[in-house]
């Protein structure tokens, strides 16, 4: 991370219970002001609960403690609702589009109220979301879905966007077109990234952070970790030539 710049996140000493079970235990990271800072680690190491707890959607009884920063502010004990108006965008990882309404009605749903929703640059990156705007959301294919839920995030302002495992179960080529797409997102707001697809990381990564058994076991700048191939291979499961983070 450029060390003249403060981070737009700031997680410490992050813990996460959920039914008994310690899931996080004391992660810390941080996330740069610009670019694409990729959360890494093999199935269940606690990545989607990572991001579920920065954005206030742990599971009901679950126990979140440590402390979670979007630049002076304190995420914790914020409402979810009040942390996207503040420009934390989140696109989860079932996409959580409305399968019965059309394309246009997701977008209209994310408009608020006094707010000038960004249609144009939306149209700009996505312009299948405008052919399709009659469409049901439910009959896109997975890529087209996942493209109407970054898109939906993208018709507010946000100073950072959380996104979980955008290229899951998606073919080669839209696996590709979906890294361009964030590609071009992140040339103007940071995002954080969980992705399993190295492939994917090589070419959007700029910082990593790795995390094992719900601790966190490297950070530092991506090109670096995917250099090192015996590094990749202990803490993700393969080596930095190959395609997907196995368990
Ligand atoms: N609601 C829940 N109830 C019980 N256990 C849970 C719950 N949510 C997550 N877990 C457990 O916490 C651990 C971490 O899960 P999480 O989904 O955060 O991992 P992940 O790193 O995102 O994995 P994957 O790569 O498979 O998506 C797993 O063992 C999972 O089974």
């Amino acid at each position: 991370m450029n060390a003249s710049s403060e981070p737009v996140l700031s997680v410490e000493d992050l813990s996460v219970r959920i039914a008994g079970l310690h899931i996080l235990q004391g992660v810390s990271f941080e996330v740069a002001p610009t670019g694409v800072t990729v959360l890494l680690g093999r199935n269940g190491v606690g990545k989607t609960t990572t991001l579920r707890a920065i954005v206030g959607l742990t599971p009901r009884g679950g126990e979140v403690r440590g402390s979670v920063r979007m630049g002076a502010r304190s995420l914790l004990a914020r409402p979810t609702h009040r942390l996207v108006r503040d420009g934390l965008g989140y696109v989860p990882e079932d996409r959580c589009v409305f399968a019965a309404l059309t394309v246009a009605e997701n977008l209209r749903l994310a408009e608020r109220r006094g707010v000038t929703p960004a249609y144009d640059k939306v149209f700009a990156l996505f312009p299948e979301l405008e052919r399709r705007g009659r469409q049901r959301a439910g009959s896109l294919s997975g890529g087209q879905q996942q493209m109407l839920a970054i898109g939906r995030v993208l018709l507010n302002d946000n100073r950072l966007l959380l996104v979980d495992e955008p290229t899951k179960g998606l073919a080669p080529k839209v696996v590709t077109e979906v890294a361009e797409v964030l590609e071009r997102v992140a040339e103007s707001v940071p995002v954080l990234l969980v992705e399993q697809n190295l492939a994917v990381v090589r070419r959007l990564a700029t910082d990593a952070v790795v995390l094992s058994a719900g601790q966190v076991a490297w950070t530092g700048d991506a090109r670096e970790l995917l250099l090192e191939t015996a590094l990749t291979k202990s803490l993700l499961g393969v080596g930095s030539g190959s395609g997907e983070v196995h368990a």
